[in-house]
């Protein structure tokens, strides 16, 4: 059976990348998904937003949502401090190996969890089965649909504290209308709207940033 796009991405970072490079492992997917195939990572534009609010953050517990090929894994992952660690919840069994291998070739095994299942479902393990306190970041990047109700389960299972920053891609496209319902006009979140274009196109697309105020 020919090879899956996400498995020709793991090939090509595979042959490409420098072991142990996390810069050299974006920029091998973001060269790869900008000449030969389109995929849905959050890519190199909205990457230096992200890269941005993780800074800003600074996180010592980062949560994903989505983790796909594990491309912003790497991207968050590159920039977390010694003691921090992202957990990444991906619930499709095919992506999870690739997204493990890319992230073992950036040399960032030991900053990330990749958790396998549905996010709704793991949320509310976080604080018992893997031992998380609060989160300081949360980048939601899965189901468009999933970002309000996810964010709400957060919120519900004490995982927020005041100051914990959410980042959502794809506000502009697909979109995410229910998630910008929740979080604006919400006294609970202090929101900002960065404008970008979706990965490796022209199309207008954005991020949110929301701040749990408590
Ligand atoms: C949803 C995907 C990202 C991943 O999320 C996992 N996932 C899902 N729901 C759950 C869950 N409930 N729990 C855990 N994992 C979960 C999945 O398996 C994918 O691997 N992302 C997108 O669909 C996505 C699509 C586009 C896009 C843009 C223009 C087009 F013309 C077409 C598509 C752009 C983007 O930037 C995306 O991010
Ligand atoms: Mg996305």
């Amino acid at each position: 059976m020919d090879q899956s796009k996400e498995q020709r991405i793991l090939n090509s970072v595979s042959y490409n990348a420098i072991k142990g490079d996390a810069e050299s492992v974006l920029d091998c997917i973001d060269k790869y998904c900008s000449q030969k195939e389109w995929a849905m990572n959050v890519g190199d534009e909205k990457g230096l937003i992200l890269d941005k609010i993780v800074k800003e953050a600074d996180p010592t517990v980062a949560l994903e949502l989505g983790t796909y090929c594990g491309y912003s894994a790497v991207r968050i992952a590159r920039l977390l401090k010694p003691s921090a660690h992202l957990f990444s919840i991906e619930f499709n069994a095919e992506f999870v190996p690739i997204a493990k291998e890319i992230i073992e070739i950036a040399g960032l095994e030991d900053k990330v969890t990749i958790l396998e299942g549905h996010a709704q479902d793991i949320i509310p393990q976080l604080k018992t089965k893997y031992n998380v306190d609060t989160l300081d970041f949360v980048f939601l990047d899965h189901w468009k649909d999933r970002y309000a109700p996810d964010t709400i389960l957060l919120e519900q299972y004490g995982l927020l504290r005041k100051g914990s920053i959410l980042l959502a891609d794809n506000i502009g496209f697909p979109g995410a209308p229910d998630f910008l319902k929740h979080v604006r006009n919400n006294e609970h979140y202090e929101c900002t709207h960065y404008p970008s274009h979706l990965e490796y196109m022209k199309a207008p697309d954005a991020m949110e940033k929301a701040v749990y105020l408590g």
